[in-house]
C-alpha cells in the first residue's frame, strides 16, 4: 500500500489535570494528508486542535502515537514545517520585506542577495503588499501584518504549512480580504496546508477536506468531510453553488447536534463523508454498530 505524504497514527495527549490526576485531551488521532492538500480542522474550544498542530510542528510531544512525514518520523521543529499563529510573530525591527528575506535566506543560504529579494518580493506581491514592503510591522495594520506572516510562511516553501487560526484576531471585513489572498497564494503554490479554524465558511472556501473533532476530553477526529467544490474558488461566488449549502448545513449540524457523540470508524480512521453527494453516516454509525459510510476519499 502506498503511504501518504503525512501519516498520523494513534496520537494522544495527556496533561496533568491540576488536581493530581490526568486529563486525556484527545486520543487515537489517525489521519493522513496527501501532498498539495488543504485540510482544515474544526471542533469546539478545548478539544485539542492547537495541541495537535503543535505536535505536527514539533513544538509539543504527543503522549502516544507516531507521526511520519515523507517517510521520516517527525521529531522537533524543522524548516520543513512552517507555522503561522494568530498573533503574527514578525520581527518588529525589520521591514515587511526584510522579515521575508530573513526567512528565505535562512532557508536557502546559498542563494544570492538578488535571488532572495526577487523571491521574497514575489510572495509579498501575491498578498497585495508590494506597496508596503519597506514599512515596519508597527506601521502596518493587523491584517497587513498577518498577510506578511502568510507570505513569509509560503515563501519558505515548507513541505507542510500549519496555520493556527491565522485570521482569528481580525475583523470580519479584513478577514474576508485575507481569505481571498490565501486562496490566491494557495492556487499558485498548491502547498500542503493543515489549518485550524472556527469558521465553517472559511473552511469550505479553503479546504479539500475538513476534519471534524468530537468534544473533549478524549476527543477524536470523527469525520473527514470532502469539499466537492471546483477550484479556483472565490468568496463572492462560492455560495451560488448548491453543494456549498449542503456542506455548510452538514458542518453546522455536526457542531450543534453531533459533536458530543460522533465517533470515527472502528479502526480509528475518520469517517469519510461527502455531504454534497449525499454520502453521510447513518444515524447508527455514532454507536459504532452499523456499517461505515461509503469511503469517498482515502
Ligand atoms: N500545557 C498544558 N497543560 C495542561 N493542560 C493543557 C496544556 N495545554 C493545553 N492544555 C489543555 O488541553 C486542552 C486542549 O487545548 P487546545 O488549546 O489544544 O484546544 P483547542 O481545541 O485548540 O482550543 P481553542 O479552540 O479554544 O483554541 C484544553 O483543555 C487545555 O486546557
Amino acid at each position: 500500500m502506498s503511504k501518504s505524504f503525512l501519516e498520523v497514527d494513534g496520537l494522544s495527549r495527556v496533561y496533568p489535570d491540576g488536581q493530581g490526576g490526568e486529563l486525556t485531551v484527545f486520543e487515537d488521532i489517525r489521519f493522513s494528508l496527501e501532498k498539495g492538500e488543504f485540510v482544515c480542522i474544526i471542533g469546539h474550544s478545548g478539544c485539542g486542535k492547537s495541541t495537535i498542530l503543535n505536535v505536527l510542528a514539533g513544538l509539543d510531544e504527543a503522549s502516544e502515537g507516531n507521526l511520519v512525514m515523507s517517510g521520516k518520523e517527525v521529531k522537533g521543529p524543522s524548516l520543513d514545517r512552517g507555522v503561522v499563529f494568530q498573533n503574527y510573530s514578525l520581527l518588529p525591527w525589520k521591514s515587511a520585506l526584510k522579515n521575508i528575506t530573513f526567512a528565505v535566506q535562512a532557508r536557502w543560504p546559498a542563494w544570492s542577495k538578488d535571488q532572495v529579494r526577487e523571491h521574497s518580493e514575489r510572495y509579498l506581491k501575491m498578498v497585495g503588499l508590494d506597496h508596503a514592503m519597506h514599512r515596519k510591522p508597527s506601521q502596518l495594520s493587523g491584517g497587513m501584518r498577518q498577510r506578511v506572516s502568510i507570505a513569509r510562511a509560503f515563501a519558505t516553501q515548507p513541505e507542510l504549512l500549519l496555520l493556527d487560526e491565522p485570521f482569528g484576531a481580525l475583523d470580519a471585513l479584513t478577514r474576508g480580504v485575507i481569505q481571498d489572498e490565501l486562496v490566491k497564494i494557495w492556487e499558485e503554490t498548491r502547498q500542503t496546508v493543515f489549518m485550524i479554524t472556527h469558521d465553517v465558511d472559511e473552511a469550505i472556501l479553503l479546504s479539500d477536506r475538513i476534519f471534524l473533532m468530537s468534544n473533549g476530553p478524549n476527543a477524536r477526529i470523527a469525520e473527514s468531510v470532502s469539499v466537492e467544490l471546483p477550484h479556483p474558488r472565490a468568496r463572492a461566488t462560492i455560495f451560488q453553488n448548491p453543494a456549498y449549502h449542503k456542506i455548510r448545513d452538514y458542518l453546522v449540524d455536526f457542531l450543534v447536534n453531533r459533536s458530543s457523540t460522533a465517533l470515527p470508524e472502528k479502526n480509528g480512521a475518520p469517517r469519510a463523508v461527502a455531504p454534497a453527494s449525499g454520502v453521510t453516516p447513518s444515524p447508527d454509525d455514532n454507536a459504532q454498530s452499523a456499517s461505515p459510510a461509503k469511503a469517498v476519499n482515502a
